[in-house]
């Protein structure tokens, strides 16, 4: 049986963080399933970061990562990544909070204006992703009203990228590739993402 890690959880009084979870909410924007954050990778539109992130999960199959950026919703892209857990990278769960570090940056670097203002208005409070099931990437209800508990790992890069970019008040102009083996979609190695404003001028 999988052992939890009690080590990495957190506790978090809700009325002091900001809380999301469903992406209509007012600050579902910073949930990977929001709609309205575009990316461009290697030229190829993903439609919101919970795809990018799914794929990377299969950088060695473009035909999944193909079947997974190509659904109409993110949901749904999450289940189809489920259907081919086995073909997911031997390394994956060693590499997946790096990739998701590195989607989240492309999601700010190239919606900066909107995903910024929305991370500034967090202010210095604890972001939480609240989910049922994931104490891992969220946190969940522990018996106590005001409570949440769990890893929360999305919240954490959320409030790192917070810390590293808006509170230092630094804009993000350019995210690197990663530098691992086999970082690829459909087949090309990932190339540097650069925010709107380069992207324009440069292509
Ligand atoms: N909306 C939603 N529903 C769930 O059931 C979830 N577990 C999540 N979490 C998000 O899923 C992504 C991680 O996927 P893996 O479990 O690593 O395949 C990540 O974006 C979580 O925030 N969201």
């Amino acid at each position: 049986m999988m052992q939890r890690d009690i080590t990495n959880f957190r506790t978090y009084i809700i009325s002091e963080s900001v809380v999301f979870s469903k992406t209509n909410e007012a600050f579902g924007g910073l949930s990977n399933m929001a709609p309205g954050f575009p990316l461009f990778v290697n030229d190829n539109i993903v439609s919101n970061s919970e795809m990018l992130y799914q794929a990377m999960r299969f950088s060695l199959f473009p035909d999944i990562q193909y079947e997974i950026i190509s659904q109409n919703s993110p949901m749904t892209a999450k289940m189809i990544s489920k259907k081919h857990l086995e073909r997911s990278r031997q390394d994956w769960e060693q590499i997946k909070i790096k990739v998701m570090r590195w989607c989240l940056e492309v999601k700010l670097c190239q919606n900066w204006d909107k995903f910024s203002e929305l991370l500034k208005q967090t202010g210095t409070k604890s972001i939480v992703e609240f989910s049922t099931k994931d104490q891992f990437w969220g946190a969940s209800k522990n018996g106590y009203n005001n409570e949440l508990i769990g890893q929360n790992a999305l919240g954490r890069l959320l409030m790192e990228m917070r810390e590293k970019f808006i509170l230092q008040e630094k804009k993000l102009l350019k995210v690197s590739p990663l530098n691992i083996t086999g970082f690829l979609l459909y087949g090309n190695e990932i190339e540097s993402i650069y925010s709107d404003s380069v992207y324009t001028l440069e292509h």
